[in-house]
This record gives C-alpha cells, sequence and structure tokens, in this order.
C-alpha cells in the first residue's frame, strides 16, 4: 500500500495522479481520517483474516472480481459507480487477494488522498467517510468484501452532508 495526495487533473483516472514532487501521506495520517489498514502475509492470509473478522464482529464476506471479464456487462456501469465520488452507511471492508487498484478518499482538509492497493493488503474505510474507488491501468482486481452482517452496498453521492453517518463520522474524527 502507498498513499499520497492526488494531483486533481483531469486525466484518465487509472493514471497514478501522482504530484510532482509527491506528497505521501502515512498509515497514521490515514488512521486520522478514520481509515485502517493491515498488510497480510501470504503464508497465513485465511488466519489474519479470521483473527480481525473476530476481533471486528466481521461475521460475513464474498468476493468481487473488478474486470470486463468477472463484472460482464455491468463493468462499464459499476466502473462509473465506483468512481462517483460518495459514502456508505456501513464500513467498507476490502482485503485484495489479486491484482492491483486505487481507493481515494477524502481527508480531513476534503483532499483527495490516493491509496494504491495490491494483493495482501486490508483496508477498512469507515461508515460516512467520502472516497471513490477505480482500477489501475492493469484492468484488474479481485477482492474479499467483508461485512458484519448483511452487506449495504448503496452508495450515497455527494453532497449528502446531512446524512447522519457522514455526521457521525465528523465528530469522530474531530475527537481523534
Ligand atoms: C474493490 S471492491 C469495488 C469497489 C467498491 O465496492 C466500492 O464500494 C467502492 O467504493
Ligand atoms: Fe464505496
Amino acid at each position: 500500500m502507498r498513499a499520497y495526495l492526488y494531483d486533481n487533473l483531469d486525466t484518465d483516472c487509472r493514471e497514478p495522479h501522482e504530484q510532482i514532487p509527491s506528497v505521501p501521506v502515512s498509515v497514521e495520517e490515514l488512521e486520522a481520517s478514520g481509515v485502517l489498514y493491515w498488510r497480510l502475509k501470504d503464508e497465513n492470509f485465511a488466519d489474519q483474516i479470521d483473527k480481525i473478522c473476530e476481533e471486528r464482529n466481521y461475521k460475513n464476506r464474498d468476493q468481487i472480481t473488478v474486470s470486463k471479464e468477472g463484472l460482464g456487462e455491468l463493468f462499464d456501469a459499476k466502473i462509473k459507480t465506483f468512481f462517483a465520488e460518495h459514502l456508505h452507511e456501513d464500513e467498507e471492508i476490502r482485503a485484495i487477494l489479486e491484482g492491483t487498484g486505487y481507493f481515494d478518499i477524502r481527508d480531513k482538509k476534503d483532499r483527495w488522498v490516493r491509496i494504491k492497493v495490491e494483493a495482501g493488503d486490508l483496508i477498512v474505510l469507515p461508515a460516512g467517510i467520502y472516497h471513490r474507488f477505480t482500477l489501475d491501468t492493469n484492468n484488474y482486481l479481485k477482492a474479499m468484501r467483508l461485512f458484519k452482517e448483511d452487506p449495504v452496498w448503496t452508495p450515497l453521492n455527494r453532497p449528502c452532508d446531512e446524512n447522519p453517518y457522514r455526521k457521525a463520522y465528523l465528530e469522530a474524527i474531530e475527537a481523534n
């Protein structure tokens, strides 16, 4: 995983969009925005996932392959939905199994922070954080999606600042 400030250029979102010079963002800075990160080791990947699931009460899981082949005729629509700035009323928890991609999150100053993920990365975006997702130019990512109860995937597009989960998120990170 690498994270850095996004350059905000209006070009292909699958390009890195890293500012020159780069402005790296640390795991601690991500945590200040409520984003959690684990690096899972190949040799005991399953055990580590199970441990995190037990500790954080994630009871269910499934898998998604974000690629033309994996999503078929839904591909274009899904890619567009994923990259529209949105929030969820539940955590977004993804363990990357194969491939690469980018999660962009809004930090405390409302700047885009780009998080490059690859196989072995587990990321948790808190409920209420504005974010988006895109593949990179490899056009392939397979992820395990973890959730506490039934999955709530509904993306609520910005602006939804009056949403109670948005307000609770802002209060929580303010207290950080
Ligand atoms: C890497 S899983 C696909 C992206 C997704 O599920 C989502 O909600 C993006 O914000
Ligand atoms: Fe999302």
